[in-house]
């Protein structure tokens, strides 16, 4: 199902002062797609999300989330609307006091789900997010991955079109978030639904989500295929969000001079970095060396970056950066330097 802002505003009034918390003039998440959200603290991205269920109100625009124009509902409506929109978040937020099934049957029941068939939509759902044995377990009882598990049913037991994620991994471990975000994928896949993951998280993008928007001071300041706002990110926000994958220390010893340049290459999705490196050692009259090197894979499509120490004539030097600039599929990584 599509969610599509327009023209929408949210200002929040606090102790009497107006605070502009987020302007969108046009924002569609495709139907199906995993769409993320990345800024800093205070950017603006929690009210996005909770403007999609109308946990708040906008001040101004409308939003629709497939047919429906969620704005113009009435209570009732919208009661059943958000049935179909689940949500998750970083602290779980479990009924504390209710054993795993009953934290699930909570939701089916106010959602009226059909009595008899509670219990085994249950055990479906368990199964779906690896948990069935976890049953009759009190959260207090559970991993962090685990109470997330119970969480993601939860958030699927009323079969959802969409579902939000709030920081739904930024508790969890390295590993655990790793098993999270490939069971989102998989549901992704499997049940078709659209997923929107708000994130300070450049890894849970990388690792997620289709298209990425970056928010700052409450706007979206660049949108794209997660690959391109890795390999080509063009606002400085941006910039400081991937730069982790381009940071590579130049060692000590290593001294730049007119003679001697450090230069790193960035080989998009396919090109081979053997073969190009191989010609620049053949046609260029130049000492190279590597100094460092990665591949990172985005969506699985692979990003290579590779800096490189050259030392030689200076105008044979600019002759190379020229063929860097020229090639297609090769990009200087210059911005980082
Ligand atoms: N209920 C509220 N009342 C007043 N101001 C609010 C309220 N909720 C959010 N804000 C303000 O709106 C702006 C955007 O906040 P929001 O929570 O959407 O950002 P965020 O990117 O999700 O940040 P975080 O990652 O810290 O949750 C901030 O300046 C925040 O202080």
């Amino acid at each position: 199902m599509s969610i599509v802002f327009k023209d929408v505003s949210k200002t929040y009034l606090h102790k009497g002062k107006e605070i502009n918390a987020l302007r969108l003039t046009n924002l569609t998440i495709n139907a199906g797609e995993i769409f993320g959200l990345i800024g800093f603290s205070g950017a603006g991205k929690s009210t996005l999300l909770r403007l999609i269920n109308l946990l708040e109100a906008p001040s101004s625009g409308t939003i629709h989330v497939g047919d429906d124009e969620v704005t113009a509902l009435n209570q009732k409506d919208l009661r059943v609307k958000r049935q179909k929109i689940g949500m998750i978040f970083q602290q779980f937020n479990l009924i504390e006091s209710k054993t795993v099934a009953d934290n699930i049957a909570f939701v089916l029941r106010a959602a009226k789900y059909p009595k008899a068939e509670i219990d085994g939509r249950i055990d479906e759902l368990l199964e779906l997010v690896g948990l069935s044995e976890k049953k009759t377990v009190f959260p207090k009882n559970l991993s962090g991955g685990q109470k997330q598990r119970v969480g993601i049913a939860r958030a699927l037991a009323n079969n959802p079109d969409v579902l939000l994620s709030d920081e739904a991994t930024s508790a969890l471990d390295p590993e655990t978030t790793k098993t999270i975000l490939n069971l989102l994928k998989r549901i992704n896949k499997e049940l078709g639904i659209t997923i929107v993951v708000i994130t300070h998280e450049m890894e849970v993008i990388k690792e997620l989500a289709e298209r990425v928007g970056v928010m700052s001071n409450g706007e979206i300041i660049e949108m794209d295929d997660v690959y391109k706002i890795f390999s080509e990110p063009s606002h400085e926000v941006t910039k400081g969000f991937v730069q982790d994958i381009y940071d590579f220390q130049i060692p000590p010893h290593i001294v730049q001079a007119e003679d001697n340049k450090i230069i790193t290459i960035k080989f998009l999705q396919e090109s081979a970095e053997e073969s190009y490196l191989n010609k620049l050692y053949r046609e260029f009259d130049l000492s190279i060396s590597i100094l460092n090197g990665r591949i990172e894979y985005i969506n699985g499509i692979p990003l290579g970056i590779l800096m490189l120490q050259v030392t030689g004539d200076p105008s044979e030097i600019d002759r190379l950066i020229r063929n860097i600039t020229e090639t297609p599929g090769i990009e200087r990584a210059e911005i980082y330097e």
